[in-house]
This record gives C-alpha cells, structure tokens and sequence, in this order.
C-alpha cells in the first residue's frame, strides 16, 4: 500500500502513546482525549478500528498518590501496581470520549506469551472479530500485573504490531509526541523530519533514539522496529502527532502528513504473519546448506533429506525454528512431523518416510505454506 491509498484502509489499528494523554505535570488531557475521541469515531465509520492505548501507568501514579524522582525508574512491582490502578480510569477516558458518538468500548488485555501460543491467538482473533461486528471498538493494552520480563511484550509500539497481525490490519498508525520520526533525535539541532520511507534500512534504525520523557517507554527506536516487522508482512506503519487536530483524517485522505513506512511486500497470510511475528519455535531442525539454498532461494518445502539433526520436543503443527549447524534461525515453519519423527526420518528421501515410520502423514517437514523466512537483517547478521 502506497501512501495515496490509504483512503482505502480496510482494517486500522492506532496506538496512542502516554503523552498524547497526559499534560506535562503527569495530569489527564482530557482535552486532547475527547478530541482523538471524535476523530477515532469519524475513521471508525469508514472501517473497523483497533485502539492500543498507553498511560495506564502515568494515570494509576497519579491516582495512587505518587511521584517520580527524577532519573530513578521504578522498580517493576511499583509500575505493575499503577497499570493495575491506571487502568480502569484509562477505560474510563476513552469510554468517555467515544460515548458522544455513539462508539462503545471494550477492554482486551494482552501479554506476548498470550499471542505466541496459536490457541490463545485465534481466540483473541475470534474476540477482536465479534467486537467489530459489533460496532465496538476495542481498547488493547499490555496486561502489565501479569507481564514480568519473560513473558512481555514490553512496549506498546510492538504490541500495537502483534495486534495488527491478530485482526489483519492493513495499516498502523501510531500517534505520538513528536509530528513525525527526523533523521536524528529531534531535540538535537538541524534535525529534520522523514515524510515517507520506502524500506527501513539499519541507517533509518541508527537515526531512531529512546523515549521523550520519563513516563514512556521505548521510543522512537521500538516504534521503528515495530514498523520494520510490520513492512515485511506487508502492513503499513504511520507516525503521526497526537497533538495535531485532524492529522489522522489527512493521513487517510493520502495527505503528506507525519511518516510513512512503506509495506515490503504483499500482505501475508494471518498464519505467516503469526508464525514471524508472535510464534515461538519449540524447537530447532538442523538442516544442510542445500536445504538452506532451496528454502531461501527457491522458495522450496523443508524436506527431511535436508535436516540433520532435531532439537527440542515439538508436536505436528507446533512452530519450529530452522537454522543451519550452530546458527542463527533463518526460518520458522510449522511442523509436519513431531521431533521424535522427525529424528527417525532425517537424512531420507520423501519416499522413505513411510518404511521409517510405518505410516506417512506428508512429503514434506514443514511445507512451503507453512513457512516465513525471518527478518533480513538476522539473515545478516549469520553472513
Ligand atoms: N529520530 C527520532 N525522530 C523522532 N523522535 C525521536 C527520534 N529519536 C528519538 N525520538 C524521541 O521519541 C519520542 C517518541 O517516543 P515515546 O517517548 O516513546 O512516545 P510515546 O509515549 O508516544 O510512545 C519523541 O518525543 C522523541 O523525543
Ligand atoms: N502498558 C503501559 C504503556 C507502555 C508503553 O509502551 O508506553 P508508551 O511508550 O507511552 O506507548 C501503560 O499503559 O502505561
């Protein structure tokens, strides 16, 4: 999708960061609010809208009573205790500024772990999906009480990402505190800002800092990321101010507003998508550089002549990583065998696999549809 087709947006998700929702002194803009309010409604009526909101945190301090040093972060229990206490009133805001027209909203909870397994994603999916039939826009956030480091997604930018991957959006926009990403930090002189960006190379991550203020988390560079992992299954990324009233309706209406990251490629399948932004491979297939050439090249199915050797336990239809010798995985797929079977028939050819096994469910370990390769830039950091 090129920026001057964004009219056509059919499925949109918007992240609205901290600071589009709080003053500087850490207060509710409830100013600000009402007015994303009116402008979410009016896109909402052109096509379904997922909101992923952030500020639970900033708003539960403040209810709670408590205050920042500066340059001291708080520890992980204290943020889990505002987010916890943030959030209902973080409901209560957009209820509050969706209610006047006619929008009803709905509180959708997530950790990375949730997504990663593929029964809790199409649950979610089938969630989000009744929620929009609906007429009812959901409001995601990271379920922070439960979310400790191994579990988490961490920053709402790329939870924003997983959730366009859940409903299949088409387009993200993220609104922020700046009016789009520059070619340095903008608070560093002569920085100028990026209009649209064709493909997100490791010179546009270097031009990518951290976050504005004390209160958010990650910044531009999480936002970048989030872009980059979104463009290779073919969702376009937007940055726009969540301060500048009407920005969003110039965005869709093709208007050279904010930033635009361009999609790489033809949207992918939901699964593919799933499989290369929030699966987790429960094991590794060791294949040949034969196999490697043929999967990255060619476009070819796993064959088990081509692996070496099975690490992990996984079941059929579980997510895989595949990685040549020690490397770094290239590939993740669903497997067509579970690893005790793909340990019997490694190193044969397609027409062994039943006298190895006694029965054959398929020619292939994991199948050309069931395949994504991962992100070019872990393909270079392996040459
Ligand atoms: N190259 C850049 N272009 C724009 N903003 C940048 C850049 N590098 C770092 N930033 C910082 O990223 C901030 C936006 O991210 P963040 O503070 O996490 O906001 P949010 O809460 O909206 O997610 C900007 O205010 C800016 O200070
Ligand atoms: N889950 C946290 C937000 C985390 C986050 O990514 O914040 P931000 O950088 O402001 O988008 C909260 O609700 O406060």
């Amino acid at each position: 999708m090129q920026r001057s087709q964004l009219s056509k947006t059919k499925r949109l998700v918007v992240k609205v960061g901290t600071g589009t929702l709080t003053t500087p002194d850490g207060g509710f803009d409830r100013q600000n609010c009402a007015r994303l309010g009116a402008e979410l409604a009016h896109a909402a009526r052109a096509r379904p809208v997922v909101l992923v909101s952030s500020a639970a945190i900033a708003f539960g301090a403040r209810e709670l009573g408590l205050v920042r040093t500066k340059g001291k972060p708080w520890d992980m229990a204290t943020k889990q205790a505002c987010a916890a206490a943030g959030q209902p009133h973080l409901m209560r805001a957009w209820r509050e500024a969706l209610a006047p027209h006619g929008l009803q909203v709905a509180q959708v909870l997530l950790t990375a772990d949730d997504l990663a397994s593929r029964k809790r994603f199409l649950n979610a999916r089938r969630t989000f999906s009744r929620l929009l039939e609906l007429g009812v826009l959901p409001v995601v956030n990271e379920n922070d009480t439960v979310a400790v480091e191994e579990i988490k997604v961490g920053d709402n930018d790329s939870l924003a990402g997983l959730v366009a991957t859940c409903v299949e959006a088409d387009l993200v926009v993220m609104l922020t505190d700046v009016d789009a990403m520059y070619d340095r930090d903008p608070r560093e002189p002569g920085a100028r800002a990026l209009r649209d960006v064709p493909r997100i190379t490791a010179e546009v991550e270097r031009m990518a800092g951290g976050a504005g203020t004390e209160r958010s988390t990650g910044g531009m560079i999480t936002k970048v990321k989030a872009a980059k992992r979104l463009a290779s299954q073919g969702t376009a990324t937007a940055l726009l101010s969540g301060r500048a009233p009407g920005a969003l309706a110039a965005l869709l209406a093709g208007e050279p507003v904010g930033t635009f990251f361009t999609p790489a490629v033809e949207q992918l399948s939901r699964r593919k998508g799933w499989l290369l932004s929030a699966a987790k491979g429960r094991g590794v297939l060791l294949v040949d550089d034969g196999a490697r050439r043929a999967l990255e090249q060619r476009g070819k199915s796993l064959l088990p002549s081509g692996v070496k050797a099975v690490a992990g336990h996984f079941r059929v239809g579980d997510p895989v990583d595949i990685a040549v010798r020690d490397g770094r995985p290239f590939a993740r797929g669903l497997a067509g065998y579970g690893a005790d079977e793909v340990r019997r028939i490694a190193g044969l050819k397609s027409g062994e696999i039943e006298r190895a096994l006694g029965y054959k469910y398929l020619d292939e370990v994991v199948h050309r549809n069931d395949l994504v390769l991962l992100e070019e830039e872990e393909a270079e950091a392996r040459r």
